[in-house]
């Protein structure tokens, strides 16, 4: 992964070659609390080891006994699906990956209505074991298994933690179940049982992913200057601290959109805390160049944007054409469109002022995933160090998921009291 700050040097707002060097003081006391975390295993810096720690063959084990299945359909939410999700959408395969990542009904019917379920692996994810709307879904998919004739206890793999309903589930019907890491939030767990079953079960190479990730391990070093992804977490800070309170993150690549989900989820959980943060925004190149970036170059100078892009891929050729003024696209291809139009929108967006990032990747491959992801995760670590927020929890999220289970009999939470609070002022 290669990171490129450039653009962010002398924007609106932006930085100085002497911030940086300011900067690069505290990162070395930040990666010194990073690499104390790693060695002692504590909560969430364990997240880091996993490319050494997370064991390709007990996953590969636990998906054997399913064959080659047509479809896997992971029934999982947040960090229990975002991470498959970004390696099954980069990387193609003939299996198909699912995800039932949320209780809308009509889109639960229209996906089990279109799957066969004979043929397809249910991989349910839960890292506490008691997600409302993962084990609705679970025991939605289950009843649905049953009426197709299908043994559902032949065809689910559970992967979560020591304890919880789906614990519970796993032991009572000796269902093949992996172990989410100890020490490893949802959203840092891409690179572990978590991300990497469906990973297999697709036939991807595992190792290739981990291998990746131990890349971005040994780039991480005490300055900003020799470490990808600490240039990213401390100019995206440093940016932040100066008003660039959204980070509009578009990579140029269909194959990435869901890595840019992904990443809202980690920079959104991570680092709002404490009135701070930096608001992720969803974009893709090129179609929002006709969109959302308008807002970008002209709008409020209060965003960077990370452009995203592999420097490799394959291509399409654009056929000659005697139409009136298009000869300029016949010949050409289409790959080499869409990097004129990242060019031409990272000039555009430095041109008005407005900070922006590169980031690259050879190609999108299992290796090269494994590294940006990784990568993105080290730098949030950073970034959380530098504003000193507390990385690892959610409490804000959490507050909802009690008010929810309040609300449907699920226990006694004080915060389901707070719905009858709300304000009306109606327009009919
Ligand atoms: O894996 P689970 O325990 O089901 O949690 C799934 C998601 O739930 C919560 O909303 C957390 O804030 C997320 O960080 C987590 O990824």
């Amino acid at each position: 992964m290669d990171v490129d700050i450039g653009n962010a040097l002398e924007t609106r707002p932006g930085l100085t070659e002497e911030t940086l060097d300011r900067l690069d003081d505290r990162v070395a006391d930040a990666h010194d609390r990073i690499a104390r975390g790693m060695a002692d295993d504590e909560f969430g810096y364990a997240s880091l080891n996993l490319p050494e720690t997370a064991d390709p063959a007990a996953i590969r084990a636990a998906v054997e006994p399913f064959g080659e299945p047509e479809a896997v359909l992971t029934v999982g939410i947040g960090g229990s699906a975002l991470g498959a999700a970004t390696l099954a959408d980069a990387l193609e395969s003939d299996v198909d990956a699912h995800f039932l990542d949320n209780v809308d009904p009509d889109a639960v019917d229209a996906l089990l209505a279109d799957l066969s379920l004979a043929d397809t692996v249910v991989n349910v994810v839960s890292r506490s074991g008691t997600t409302a709307e993962t084990l609705a879904n679970f025991l939605v998919v289950r009843d649905a298994m049953d009426d197709a004739g299908v043994d559902w206890t032949e065809r689910t793999l559970v992967t979560t933690g020591e304890e919880g309903n789906l614990r519970q589930l796993a032991e009572t019907h000796d269902l093949p179940a992996l172990d989410v890491p100890e020490g490893v939030p949802g959203r840092f767990s891409a690179l572990s049982t978590v991300g990497l079953a469906v990973t297999a079960l697709q036939g991807h190479d595992v190792e290739a992913v981990l291998a990746g990730g131990r890349d971005g391990m040994d780039a991480l070093s005490g300055s900003l200057y020799e470490s990808p992804a600490y240039a990213y977490g401390a100019t995206t800070y440093a940016l932040a601290e100066r008003g660039a309170l959204t980070n509009a993150f578009m990579p140029y690549s269909e194959s990435l959109e869901t890595f840019a989900e992904w990443f809202a989820q980690l920079w959104a959980e991570s680092l709002g805390k404490d009135g701070l943060g930096q608001t992720p925004a969803r974009a893709l190149g090129a179609t929002d160049q006709h969109s959302q970036l308008q807002l970008y170059r002209a709008g409020p100078a209060d965003k960077l944007v990370t452009l995203v892009r592999p420097t490799e891929r394959a291509d399409a050729p654009i056929p000659e054409t005697d139409l009136e003024g298009l000869s300029y696209l016949g010949g050409s291809s289409l790959g080499d469109l869409l990097d004129a139009e990242f060019a031409a929108t990272e000039a555009s967006l430095a041109a008005a002022d407005v900070p922006n990032v590169r980031v690259e990747i050879d190609r999108v491959d299992e290796r090269a995933l494994g590294e940006l992801l990784f990568g993105m995760e080290a730098a949030c670590v950073l970034y959380g160090e530098l504003a000193s927020v507390s990385t690892f929890t959610q409490p804000a999220v959490e507050w909802g998921k009690k008010a929810a289970r309040g609300l449907l009999g699920g226990g006694d939470f004080p915060e389901a009291e707070a719905v009858a609070d709300k304000r009306e002022f109606r327009i009919d």
